[in-house]
């Protein structure tokens, strides 16, 4: 079976009864390597062929749909056709010659890679496997295309009729109808990294952007570069599936799942029109939230993404519906989620008020708050994404027994996505912070959802081990991270590539205080609003609040120090881990106290 994107779950309300029919088939009837996309912006002009499929021993072929009947067709040659779908006459290109355009310039931008070309010979410069365009005609069988002498506008080898996409008809046939549309056969196969270099050209939505290949595709002079980053194939269908209704991604740390909501809130905002509601980003850390706004600012989407960290979308609420605003105090944060969650009740604050929600972080959710924003969602949509890591649960205020999405009006049941690829470290962090939080990721236990505890599976990009230095004094790390920060800089790292995760305020601040000695440019986080995910500087700041965050260069000192006196250990692992698990580099400097 091949895999479709998006799953046709996801996309059937939009299909034709012809298109659906093709994906049921090619579906059913291809094998397991057979890619197919349906309907999905594709190369450098964002055209929307009705199918792309692609083997990696066969090539590329790109499919055109029509369920014109034949009395539609009023004439046909090889530029244009005339047809009178309801009653009036229309003109419009030969679907082949439509077909052939978008896999032309889709090719063109294939060609510019010097990874996917032809190196010597005659076809120096051309693409190294086939490519081949073709049309499904799902309302005219065959013996009608040959009386009606369409041949004379398509060949005949470049179509699929009706009657050769029969349900009873024969996988083979059924492929090599396809193949037939090829000029010629493929040798040798394409291998995982090509696959994933064309994919990145075809399909730029699936690009996993990194700062340094932000790449123009109408730039003709543009260099494509080196390392082409996709998201993989689960990632990607999940990206794409994502419809109305309740969906819940449970994923280990760095397993793609930020960035799968941004995808989904672009997408849902380039859709929605100047009357829809807008989309609401939700998470429980500040700078997680900052950091996801300015990125949703930076594509311009800011106006319609609203990006809030949970108690300051409660206090706006306040603000907004005229609801009593707690005093300072130690309660006041619960008390206003308990106003907001009274307003709501009261009906004084309205509910429905986005088309979608979206929640990163969920685990940071306690249950009463997961209620309250399920409220949020417009029910015509009912577009309610939540997103969670268990190991990450640092606050535990949504794993006691009671809990389960059900309780809390999340329907996951049958809607959870499984995420267990670690793609943000390399294989060398992310055995070091599992060792660290060994026994929490042993956990086989479920949830009550009936969720397994998950653990990471490295990408297994390679990278330079840890750097673990015993020093007599916490003093003595300070000085040592802002040598090693010196020297990264001098390496080609920006200042504001480089964060400081300390286990605790007192830490924090002395960090801060000796980088500043140092004249090294420094950004202590002490709370709301300290955070700049733009600015220049080393960041320093608590482990808990850089969840969701990730750097290039990173130091936990005081790690000899950790779990404080009194402290719980498995809080301190866990926390440990996060802070590990949340950059590229990680250079733990750790205390170990003297004998
Ligand atoms: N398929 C992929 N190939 C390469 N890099 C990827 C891929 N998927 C994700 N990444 C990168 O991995 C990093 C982690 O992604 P992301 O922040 O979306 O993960 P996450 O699941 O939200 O993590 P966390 O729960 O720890 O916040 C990012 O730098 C992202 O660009």
């Amino acid at each position: 079976m091949a895999t479709l994107i998006p799953a046709i779950s996801a996309c059937v309300s939009r299909m034709t009864s012809g298109e659906r029919r093709v994906a049921e088939r090619l579906e059913q009837k291809l094998d397991d390597d057979y890619l197919l996309w349906y309907d999905v912006p594709m190369g450098p002009r964002n055209t929307h062929p009705d199918f792309c499929v692609l083997h990696p021993r066969r090539g590329i072929l790109v499919l055109e749909v029509k369920d014109w009947k034949l009395s539609t067709i009023q004439q046909a040659d090889k530029q244009t056709w005339e047809i009178i779908p309801d009653g009036i006459p229309k003109t419009v290109a030969n679907p082949l010659e439509q077909a052939r355009q978008y896999a032309q310039t889709v090719v063109t931008a294939l060609q510019r890679d010097k990874q996917l070309i032809q190196t010597e010979g005659a076809h120096a410069g051309k693409v190294a496997f086939p490519w081949s365009y073709g049309v499904v005609l799902t309302e005219i069988t065959r013996k009608q295309f040959e009386a009606a002498e369409l041949h004379h506008a398509i060949e005949p080898h470049r179509v699929l009729c009706k009657d050769e996409m029969l349900e009873s008809v024969d996988a083979e046939d059924l492929q090599s109808r396809l193949w037939d549309m090829f000029p010629y056969g493929m040798r040798g196969t394409l291998s995982l990294p090509q696959i994933d270099r064309v994919r990145w050209i075809m399909f730029p939505q699936v690009r996993v952007q990194t700062s340094g290949n932000l790449f123009d595709d109408n730039d003709a002079e543009a260099e494509l570069p080196d390392i082409m980053r996709v998201m993989d194939l689960q990632q990607e269908q999940l990206a794409r599936s994502l419809g109305d209704g309740h969906r819940v991604i449970h994923g280990v740390a760095g397993s793609g799942k930020t960035m799968i909501l941004g995808y989904r809130a672009e997408y849902l905002a380039q859709a929605s029109t100047a009357s829809s509601k807008p989309i609401l980003i939700l998470c429980f850390n500040e700078p997680l939230g900052v950091k996801l706004r300015s990125v949703m600012q930076a594509k311009g989407l800011g106006g319609k993404v609203h990006v809030r960290h949970f108690h300051k979308w409660c206090r706006e609420q306040l603000v907004a519906y005229g609801q009593a605003i707690p005093n300072q105090g130690p309660r006041m944060f619960d008390e206003m989620v308990e106003n907001v969650i009274r307003g709501v009740d009261r009906k004084q604050i309205p509910s429905g008020q986005y088309q979608a929600v979206m929640i990163d972080e969920g685990h940071d959710f306690a249950p009463e708050w997961l209620k309250l924003v399920t409220q949020m969602v417009d029910p015509t949509t009912n577009s309610l994404l939540v997103l969670y890591d268990d190991a990450q649960s640092i606050y535990e205020r949504a794993r006691n027994k009671q809990f389960s999405f059900k309780s809390v009006g999340i329907q996951a049941q049958g809607r959870t996505t499984i995420l267990k690829i670690n793609y943000r470290n390399t294989r060398q962090i992310l055995h070091t912070a599992s060792l660290v939080a060994a026994d929490l990721l042993t956990a086989d236990d479920k949830d009550d959802d009936g969720i397994p505890l998950l653990k990471p599976v490295s990408c297994g990009r390679e990278g330079q081990e840890p750097l673990i230095i015993k020093l007599p004094t916490l003093q003595a790390e300070m000085e040592a991270i802002a040598d090693h920060f010196a020297a990264a800089h001098k390496e080609g790292f920006a200042w504001g590539d480089m964060a400081v995760l300390c286990a605790d305020t007192k830490t924090r601040d002395l960090c801060a205080r000796t980088l500043a000695q140092r004249k090294l440019p420094v950004e202590n986080r002490l709370g709301s609003g300290d955070f700049d995910p733009t600015s220049n500087k080393i960041k320093v700041m608590t482990m808990k609040v850089s969840k969701g965050l990730e750097f290039p260069v990173v130091a936990l000192p005081g790690v000899g120090h950790m779990p404080a006196a009194g402290a719980d250990e498995k809080e301190a692992a866990r926390v440990f881990y996060v802070a590990a698990n949340h950059h590229r580099l990680l250079e733990p400097i750790g205390y170990i106290p003297p004998t």
